[in-house]
């Protein structure tokens, strides 16, 4: 059958609840999604550093051929992602991936190392969103950064959290909207620590000093705070922990990010979000799929990401919810991560737009909640595959599995080139 008829008997059975698929559809392709830079070259990055230092509590593991190895294949590589997957897209780039001649130090990057992620997105028609990098530097071996009990550390590091504003506030002026910055740091220990305060004190300290730089336009640079209950190597003590964060982001007026891989193996972000909302004007999702210890599997269309967006959808929080990627696997094809991993959240979208939330909440309010569990579970085997084909087609991207052809062409001619 094809996508066309598929999808009038699908837009029928959805019209029967009130659910306009066609706006549906609208709304899911505008709606931002923010592809992380870092899936392109297993979190390396591209300073003109001596030696590549890993470590921070992350790790891609893997060694599939056609890693990016600098900005020019990792901006291909991510233009050619970008095609094959439906709707608006943003590129959120860390500070390590900075391209400059001579080598330059966190503390002393500028918006200059940044020009061709700059110009490469005005010629994608896109927007950047960044973060500071703590990890992968001499300065952060030994597992600490913002809370550094060495002043001189501790220091080096604020002037760079006081750089990467600078740096997100001329990515804002360059497109003319918001830059959005994420700030993660891997402090924190692997075994019981003899001080959970002092590192906790300090850390509330550097982000008081970089937030408080007055000179930086909140309106164009735009901070969250990202929690993690442990890491590698930080198994027993998380410095910014989940409370640390959502106490830091209410007590300042900052916002939260939630990455779906930072809680406890069972615990879930989908009922946390009504919660800070309560309380924070924005917060920013993560959206990741966590295994056993790891954070960062590619996103799939699994119940946790459903959940995620049914519940902006059930609060009408779209507006409030800046949905960002967090995920590298380096044992499969990046593209195919990409795209897997992104197509993936735009179902989760699309999926949750079509939800019958006017219908549910009016049941709940009358007390008819065997008519609301039940539509709950009826709606998911609604035609949904028939509207996200029809998603595609409109977006014109591949429908279906066709991309995986563009995939495996694009190894054969370029990726399976790089040494
Ligand atoms: C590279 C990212 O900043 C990093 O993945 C961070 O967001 C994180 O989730 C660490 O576990
Ligand atoms: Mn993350």
């Amino acid at each position: 059958m094809s996508v066309e008829k598929a999808y009038e008997l699908a837009k029928a059975r959805y019209a029967a609840f009130g659910i306009d698929t066609d706006a549906m559809i609208d709304k899911a392709l505008q709606l931002p999604i923010s592809l992380h830079c870092w899936q392109a070259d297993d979190v390396v990055g591209f300073e003109t550093k001596p030696d590549g230092l890993a470590g921070g509590g992350i790790m891609a593991t893997g060694n599939y051929p056609g890693r990016a190895r600098n900005g020019e294949e990792a901006r291909a590589d991510i233009a050619k992602a970008m095609s094959l997957i439906p709707g608006t897209q943003r590129c959120n780039v860390h500070a390590l991936y900075c391209e400059t001649e001579e080598y330059v130090d966190r503390d002393e990057m500028t918006p200059a190392g940044f020009t061709k992620w700059m110009d490469w997105a005005k010629e994608q028609g896109i927007k950047l969103d960044f973060n500071p990098s703590f990890f992968a530097h001499p300065k952060s071996q030994d597992g600490y950064t913002l809370s550094h009990r060495d002043e001189e550390v501790r220091s080096f590091w604020v002037r760079h959290g006081k750089a990467s504003r600078l740096i997100a506030e001329a990515m804002a002026e360059a497109q003319g909207s918001p830059c959005y910055v994420n700030w993660w740091t891997p402090d924190g220990s692997k075994d019981i620590p003899a001080d959970r305060f002092g590192p906790r004190a300090r850390m509330a300290k550097s982000y008081d000093e970089i937030m408080g730089d007055d000179s930086v336009d909140k309106a164009k640079c735009v901070d969250f705070i990202e929690s993690k209950l442990f890491g590698i190597g930080s198994e027993e003590y998380v410095v910014s922990s989940g409370e640390f964060c959502s106490d830091y982001a209410i007590s300042r007026g900052m916002g939260l990010c939630m990455d779906m891989g930072h809680f406890h193996p069972t615990e879930t972000i989908h009922g946390k979000i009504s919660s800070h909302l309560q309380f924070m004007d924005k917060i920013l999702l993560h959206v990741s799929r966590p295994i056993r210890w790891d954070s960062d599997h590619v996103t799939l269309f699994n119940d946790d990401l459903k959940n995620v967006f049914l519940e902006i959808q059930r609060g009408n929080v779209w507006d409030r919810v800046i949905i960002a990627l967090d995920f590298f696997d380096a044992s499969i094809n990046r593209i195919g991560a990409y795209v897997t991993g992104t197509r993936a959240a735009r179902k989760g979208i699309l999926y949750a737009l079509l939800d019958p939330t006017e219908q549910l909440q009016s049941y709940e309010a009358e007390g008819k909640n065997a008519q609301r569990l039940a539509l709950m579970e009826e709606f998911k085997s609604m035609p949904f595959a028939a509207v996200w084909d029809m998603l595609c087609e409109k977006a014109g991207v591949p429908v279906g599995a066709d991309w995986l052809a563009e995939m495996e062409a694009y190894e054969a001619d370029v990726l399976s080139k790089r040494a």
